[in-house]
């Protein structure tokens, strides 16, 4: 009988105090993230992680000493394994900490998988995020010299189910009241020259929303990027900066939908929860909400089990 190796990639997050720099030096070590010059990238990586680790403990002090990302990473692998059934094996790669690509790989070949397929946790694609994992899945699958077909998904930021799934959230925590609140996405921000540079991830955002929107005609929305990291120039306009813009406006109850995110962690739990919590409360905006993320609703896992089939029946 075949077997389908199901390759499910998220960044990874910090399972500790420990594990910050670490997670860290791996994150800026990776080129398609930070370009420092290549010969000079992993001693400059290993600078800037000790340094921006004590910021970084902080906020996940706050959230309990770790990130709870790759428990809710692991929570969507066996929902979608359960949803697959035994025709297919799925395993977590994580590009920054453990189980790394190499694990879950490895873990496949155990499984006696015929062929792969790339499902990257990241509904819109950047060559930051989708395009560094399937370059690590690569190195890892030259380096063991394997021959089993791959296939990769790419995107998925505009299907059906996947848009149903944040309808269903927002509903969930808005409630009747929704037709009340302003709706504030929020994705991840990128350098601007990243974007300059062909990357689709802007585009398949706003795009993402245009659908969620068709639910919902009444409600006034915009769209911001948070998260910042380097001092270049990053996509705008910021979302504490568009939180204190709409509280300017008189905006009452916001809702903010981070809309890049499919689990929960520092940029949901510390960043939109604690920091922009505390900044909309001082600008006056009365009713602030965070709607939490897909993690193993059904529809989105629905939406995953469709995109592997669509590849299978290719
Ligand atoms: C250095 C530049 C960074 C780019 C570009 C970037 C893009 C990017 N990141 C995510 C999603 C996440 N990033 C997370 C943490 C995180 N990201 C960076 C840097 C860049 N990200 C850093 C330094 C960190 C560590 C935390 C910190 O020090 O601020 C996380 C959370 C991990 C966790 O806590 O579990 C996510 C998720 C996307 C989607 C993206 C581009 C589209
Ligand atoms: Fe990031
Ligand atoms: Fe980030």
């Amino acid at each position: 009988m075949k077997k389908t190796g199901i390759v499910l990639m998220n960044m990874g997050g910090p399972d500790s105090l420990d594990a910050i720099q670490p997670f860290l030096y791996n994150l800026f070590s990776d080129h398609n993230i930070i370009r420092i010059p290549r010969p000079i990238q992993k001693p400059v990586a290993w600078i800037i992680s000790k340094v921006r680790a004590k910021k970084t403990e902080e906020y996940y002090k706050i959230m309990g000493g770790k990130s709870p990302q790759t428990e809710q990473t692991l929570k969507q692998a066996e929902a979608l394994q359960r949803e697959l059934g035994e025709d297919f094996a799925v395993a977590v790669a994580m590009r920054y900490w453990h189980p790394f690509t190499e694990e879950a790989v490895d873990k496949l070949i155990e499984e006696g998988v015929d062929s792969f397929i790339l499902l990257p946790l990241y509904p819109q694609y950047s060559k930051t995020t989708t395009g560094s994992s399937f370059q690590e899945f690569f190195n890892v699958y030259r380096k063991k010299q394997l021959k089993q077909e791959v296939k990769q998904i790419d995107s998925y930021h505009n299907h059906p189910l996947y848009i149903k799934a944040w309808v269903e959230n927002i509903k969930d925590e808005l409630g009747e009241d929704y037709k009340n609140f302003y709706f504030l996405f929020s994705a991840h921000s990128l350098p601007e020259k990243i974007i300059k540079e062909g990357d689709p991830y802007k585009k398949q955002i706003e795009e993402t929303v245009k659908l969620i929107m068709e639910y919902f005609p009444d409600n006034r929305h915009s769209i911001a990027y948070q998260s910042k990291v380097s001092p270049v120039k990053w996509i705008q306009p910021f979302t504490d900066e568009e939180i204190q813009r709409l509280a300017r406006e008189g905006i009452k109850k916001l809702a903010v939908i981070p809309v890049s995110f499919v689990c929960e962690h520092s940029e949901t739990l510390y960043e939109l929860d604690v920091q922009y919590g505390k900044l909309a409360e001082e600008e006056g905006i009365k009713d602030y909400r965070r709607v939490k993320t897909l993690q193993d609703n059904p529809l989105f896992i629905s939406a995953l089990k469709e995109l592997v089939l669509k590849v299978v029946d290719g």
